[in-house]
């Protein structure tokens, strides 16, 4: 099953309608408050803990859990910044029964601390004793344990809303994941992150996914037994002049590894040479004109444009002549870039097969000024989807993909060792590799982002992106051994 990615105003949605079909507040409350105690005694054996309430529903959570920590044997202290202000967190507070001290907001020295502050309904700033403990805790994120979000941080954006946040080792939330808990800054600032299941529905849930197998496994195109290469798709991928061949051969072979039939390289008659010198099993062909790259591509399900194709005039016209073709297009880097002085020009060539893989530079030459104006980068990349009518990712440690449709996904897995020259040509190899074996543009981008970050996590340290292509097949065993019984 995917799993959605909520807003702060669907998951208040979804607690309505659990309470509208017969579960009380209170009993939503226990559970969040009783599988938080559980998440901390599986992480940390018993020591002095502190619990920061608030005075709604996350500080409702806080009284919950200091119950059930004291009733297995946990030394807790509880601290309000203010009396209850809830009906479920006066009910929390009351059945505590024990010495509720007013916040020290200089950090009551302990081992442990629960952030039970503020969560989904945080509205302002950070201000008074709560700033102030902002301050005091800074430096503490290892021992501070937060509930649904770090206080300060706001569900939807990730952000503080203005000022400070606290941070955490562990972050429990509650039903489903929010963009909090998947976008920079707050992804950092949450730690590892748990969900807690609390018997909601995702009625209220929208169409924006965490970015795994559950999204598009179902649909990822392993071939039949009696496949032979062409049915598994012919990928074109355009080269760069002579002295900027190298990235073209990153994506060529990218598409290979991810299971694409008949790989092709075009080039320039000036880089043949050198192309040749370096390839095998891709295919190598020569192109002068557009003319000529239409007709190369006349029979490619897929093709990559852009990889050290080359700034300018000549870039975007090669780009238009593909995208006259019935290939599904990915297009990155240069042939992004040559459009910036008339995005909708690309954007008027462009369809729905088609991906844009701009990283945030390339994102702010074709949507000027969106990145900021926009609340977060996944309104910002729906935003750019809808106008590009084409599928866009949105490159970053947290990599988004959207689609005219509204469809999004937020990438969970990225790894810093991907932030390596040639890491994006091989991205597109992937995604282009994929669509190219019939898959779904959008799925295609989704599966290609996850498969690209998870090899970049298998490696780990001194990654460079010639080891990309290499490690897809672990990745790719794992998914054919999990196809049978896919992940919950
Ligand atoms: N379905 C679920 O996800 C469940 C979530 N639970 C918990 O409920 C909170 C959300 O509770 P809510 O009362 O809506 O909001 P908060 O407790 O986060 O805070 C609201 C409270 O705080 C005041 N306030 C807001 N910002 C500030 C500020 N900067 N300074 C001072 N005061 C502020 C506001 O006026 C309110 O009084 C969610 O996070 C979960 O932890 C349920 O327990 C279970 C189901
Ligand atoms: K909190």
């Amino acid at each position: 099953m995917p799993r959605h990615i909520m807003s702060v105003t669907e998951m208040k949605a979804a607690d309505a309608a659990a309470v509208a079909a017969g579960t009380p507040a209170t009993t939503l409350m226990e559970r969040a408050g009783q599988g938080a105690a559980d998440a901390i005694r599986a992480r940390w054996a018993r020591r002095p803990v502190v619990i920061w309430c608030g005075p709604g529903d996350n500080g409702g959570d806080g009284y919950v859990i200091a119950r059930h920590l004291r009733r297995r044997g946990w030394p807790v202290r509880v601290e309000a910044l203010a009396p209850p202000a809830s009906t479920s967190c006066r009910w929390a507070a009351e059945r505590w029964r024990s010495e509720v001290h007013a916040l020290n907001p200089a950090v009551t020295p302990a081992d442990l601390y629960i952030d039970a502050l503020f969560g989904a309904g945080l509205s302002r700033p950070l201000e008074g004793a709560a700033d102030d403990l902002a301050r005091a805790a800074e430096g503490l994120s290892a021992r501070i344990v937060a509930i649904d979000t770090p206080s300060g941080i706001h569900g939807d954006t990730g952000r503080p809303i203005d000022g400070r946040a606290l941070a955490a080792a562990l972050t429990v939330t509650f039903h489903r994941r929010k963009p909090a808990h998947v976008l920079a800054p707050g992804r950092a600032a949450c730690g590892e992150v748990e969900v807690i299941d609390i018997g909601l529905t995702d009625v209220a849930a929208g169409t924006l996914f965490e970015n795994d197998p559950s999204l598009w496994g179902a649909r990822f195109p392993w071939p039949s037994t009696d496949a032979h290469k062409h049915a598994r798709g012919r990928l074109l991928v355009v080269s760069g002049e002579a002295w900027s061949t190298g990235a073209a051969r990153l994506s060529a072979r990218a598409g290979l590894r991810i299971g694409a039939g008949v790989v092709t390289l075009l080039s320039p008659p000036g880089a043949l040479a050198i192309n040749a010198a370096h390839l095998e099993a891709v295919m190598l062909a020569p192109f002068e004109t557009d003319a000529e790259l239409a007709e190369r591509a006349a029979n490619a399900a897929a093709a990559v444009i852009g990889p050290a194709a080359g700034l300018g005039e000549a870039t975007a016209r090669n780009l238009t002549a593909l995208a006259g073709t019935g290939a599904a297009l990915v297009v990155d880097a240069d042939a992004l870039t040559s459009f910036a002085h008339a995005p909708d020009q690309l954007f008027a060539r462009l369809d729905r097969d088609d991906v844009l893989t701009p990283h945030p530079g390339e994102f702010e030459r074709l949507f000027p000024g969106l990145l900021k104006s926009a609340p977060e980068r996944i309104a910002a990349a729906r935003q750019a989807a809808r106008q590009a009518g084409a599928i866009v990712l949105l490159k970053g440690p947290d990599t988004v993909i959207a689609a005219p449709d509204g469809r999004a996904a937020v990438n969970l897995n990225g790894a810093p060792w991907l932030a390596t020259a040639g890491s994006g040509d091989v991205l597109a190899g992937f995604i282009a590799g994929l669509a190219a074996q019939g898959m779904d543009s959008f799925d295609a981008a989704c599966a290609g982002a996850w498969i690209h970050a998870e090899c970049g996590a298998a490696h780990g340290p001194g990654l460079i992106a010639e080891d990309l292509p290499g490690l897809a097949p672990a990745v790719l065993k794992r998914l054919w051994d999990q196809r049978a019984n896919p992940l919950p």
